[in-house]
């Protein structure tokens, strides 16, 4: 945070004229390695992972833990999805609004009594001064944390293979400003010329997207045949798009299933395909979250029914979709 005084839900920095929304940079960037000597070595239990399904940072950790196969070597637990005046909090035995996998309080040993994720970060630094955010990854060895996760961590063999690794590095610079953050920069901005200026640039940037995977003959993903991590950074973002981002975050000049065929072909593909994409995406997380913590937009904290379903199944489109399909058949 900029300074003492502001709030976990101040998302707009204090005196910040431009009311623009600022991701932070993450502290605490430590890297596992296999290097010998490595400060962090790979090793089976380990590491826990703390994340929150409401969040797409966090959701493309747990996608890529269960691609790369991991689930035996790092473990993992799910906060509870409302963020509140201290944070992210864990779920307690009293929660019975928050089903999912792993939706439990702190399960690391040491951490007996700790309500909030900000306890691992001042566990690891008393003196820490930033945003207490997920995803975090411990290490029950050092007692430390990182808090970055998978720019390097998981760029291992299959997500980020060395042919593909400029394409998709540059892919990656545009995508997270535009499209992951941009629907945030859309949705926390404090003025008008913020929010339309997002906007524009997050649709530019869709429609640069769905061009690219509308001409991608040689298969269903982002590159053709292979699953790399640009498909997992986009996809979490895609997925949350109709059913929150479209009204929560006012970024409506489309949606997903009636604008962006491509997209829409390639989110279904991936989520009802590949059990990965799938298994993480816990809408009741999801839509609570934003619509219940961010009470700035929403005051009554009223969660939208639709658009239902949350996602289409494989082979049905919305209405106007079908009749457009029937139409030039
Ligand atoms: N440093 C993290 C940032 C992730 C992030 O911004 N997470 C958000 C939720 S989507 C969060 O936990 N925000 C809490 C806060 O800012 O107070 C990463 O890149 O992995």
């Amino acid at each position: 945070m900029a300074s003492k005084d502001e709030k976990i839900t101040d998302w707009v920095y204090k005196g910040d004229k431009s009311g623009e929304f600022k991701r932070q940079q993450s502290s605490f960037r430590n890297f596992i390695s296999r290097e010998p000597g490595a400060e962090f070595p790979p090793e089976k239990g380990r590491y826990h992972l703390y994340v929150s399904y409401a969040c797409p940072w966090a959701t493309r950790t747990l996608i890529a833990r269960k691609l790369k196969g991991l689930e035996d070597i790092i473990s993992f637990s799910a906060v509870h999805w409302h963020m509140g005046a201290q944070g992210w909090r864990f779920a307690t035995a009293e929660d019975s609004d928050a089903e999912g996998e792993n939706v439990i309080p702190d399960p690391v040993e040491g951490h007996a009594g700790f309500t909030h994720i900000r306890q691992i970060y001042f566990a690891a630094n008393p003196d820490y001064q930033g945003r207490f955010t997920v995803p975090v990854l411990y290490d029950k060895a050092k007692q430390t944390i990182f808090d970055d996760l998978i720019d390097e961590k998981y760029r291992a063999v299959v997500l980020y293979p060395a042919a593909l690794q400029k394409e998709i590095d540059e892919a990656n610079e545009w995508q997270y400003d535009l499209i992951n953050n941009g629907v945030y920069k859309s949705g926390f901005a404090t003025t008008q010329a913020a929010y339309e200026r997002n906007v524009v640039a997050l649709f530019g940037a869709l429609d640069r997207a769905e061009a690219h995977l509308a001409a991608q003959t040689a298969g269903p993903y982002w590159f053709g045949k292979d699953i790399t991590e640009v498909d997992i950074r986009l996809f979490v973002t895609i997925i949350r798009f109709d059913p929150v981002y479209v009204q929560h975050f006012k970024c409506n000049l489309r949606d997903i299933r009636s604008g962006y065929p491509a997209l829409h072909a390639w989110m279904r593909e991936l989520y009802w395909r590949v059990p990965a994409f799938r298994d993480t995406a816990n809408f009741l997380h999801i839509k609570n979250h934003y619509t219940r913590s961010h009470t700035q937009i929403n005051p009554f904290s009223i969660t939208p029914l639709g658009p239902l379903p949350d996602v289409l199944p494989l082979d049905e489109e919305v209405p106007a979709v079908k009749a457009a399909a029937a139409a030039k058949a």
